[in-house]
């Protein structure tokens, strides 16, 4: 294992009932970095995440490997080294116990320390995320907090005990769009505190933008792209991260011409909607990548994104592709990555108003 890995991830196979869902994930998440896992629904990003801390849904089995510090006792690990930040606060939370109990019953867990100074860290990770009169706060119920402020608690939950590294599924998706920047700055910012990793698990690709180092592509259970977010997300070599692109407003990779003025403004899951969306102040139907992906149980053989791909040939129909080294920092598991055109926009005509 390279000294400055700190999270290492080794062909991760998930099968849920008996059908793969994750095929084969490799990947290392470095300390202090920011590694988003992006694809859209289906892609087995929430497994991934599960299996990163050791918590895998009843009737799931994993192989391969993941290290975390090289050691591979996740639940050992859990909320001491590696902590969760979900999608949904309210179901993070017990109904029953004041949010400030619930923290330092967290403190406690892994740390020999007084019930006070337990509840004096519970306060002051409420304090850091920015929950008003904290002492007091740290009394109520999650029921009685706000939707933005459960998910800061859910966050100093996570962060309270200083992890190495903080997986977050989906963090903002329950909250609305003022609420969303918010809560990803706060989840930034106690991640600087506490100097922890961060693996972000988003369907946005300005939030990969803004706040990823590094990016990881999934589809279908495989890995299809990976490398630094910048690198990744202006110079695509898989048609499917090209797919993603150019269905985001103000991406390289999307496509700027206007179109009709009556249009409302898209949201959500860029590449599945379709929706027309506006940038720079036009409105504009973006485009999106054919089809639907397929479902672990019904495979297509070959590429399982050829069905979908413009560029797919015999081979990608027949041969899945292996994960391949474009440049030192860039892997991409395409047959036919030398030939995405840049801009990527180019793979994916916008669809007639
Ligand atoms: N508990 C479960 N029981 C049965 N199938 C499951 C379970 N969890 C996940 N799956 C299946 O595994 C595949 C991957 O699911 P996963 O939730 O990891 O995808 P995802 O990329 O996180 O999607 P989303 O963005 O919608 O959360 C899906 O086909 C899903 O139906």
């Amino acid at each position: 294992m390279a000294s400055d890995v700190l999270l290492s991830v080794r062909e991760l196979r998930i099968a849920v009932e008996g059908v793969e869902a994750v095929r084969g994930l490799s990947f290392d998440v470095r300390p202090r970095e920011v590694l988003a896992l992006v694809g859209e629904s289906g892609a087995g990003k929430s497994l991934t995440a599960r299996a990163l801390l050791g918590m895998l849904p009843r009737g799931a089995t994993a192989s391969g490997s993941v290290r975390l510090r090289g050691d591979t006792d996740l639940t050992a690990q859990r909320g001491r080294r590696i902590a969760l930040v979900p999608q949904d606060a309210l179901s993070a939370l017990s109904p029953v116990h004041p949010v400030g109990d619930q923290l330092a019953a967290a403190v406690r867990s892994v740390a020999r320390v007084s019930r006070k100074e337990a509840r004096a860290r519970a306060v002051a990770a409420l304090d850091r995320v920015g929950i008003p009169d904290a002492v007091r706060r740290a009394r109520a119920y999650p029921h009685e907090y706000s939707g933005g402020m459960r998910q800061r608690a859910v966050i100093a939950m996570a962060t309270v005990n200083e992890p190495d590294v903080v997986v977050a599924d989906e963090p903002t998706t329950a909250l609305d769009a003022e609420l969303q920047e918010q809560v990803l700055r706060v989840l930034g910012e106690q991640r600087e505190a506490v100097g922890a990793a961060l693996v972000l698990i988003t369907h946005d690709l300005a939030v990969v933008r803004e706040h990823a180092d590094r990016v990881l592509v999934m589809y279908a259970g495989r890995q299809v792209e990976q490398g630094p977010a910048a690198r990744v997300l202006d110079r695509p070599r898989a048609p499917y991260t090209a797919g993603l692109l150019a269905s985001v407003p103000g991406e390289p990779g999307a496509s700027s011409e206007p179109a009709a003025p009556d249009e409302p403004a898209a949201s959500g899951d860029p590449a599945a909607s379709g929706e027309p969306a506006r940038a720079g102040g036009r409105r504009r139907r973006l485009p999106t990548i054919p089809g639907v992906p397929p479902v672990p149980a019904a495979l297509p053989p070959g590429c399982a994104f050829a069905p979908r791909c413009p560029l797919a040939e015999d081979r990608c129909h027949r041969e899945e592709p292996r994960p391949w080294w474009v440049d030192d920092d860039h892997e991409v598991s395409c047959h036919r990555w030398d030939d995405v055109p840049y801009p990527a926009a180019e793979l994916f005509p916008e669809p007639r108003a």
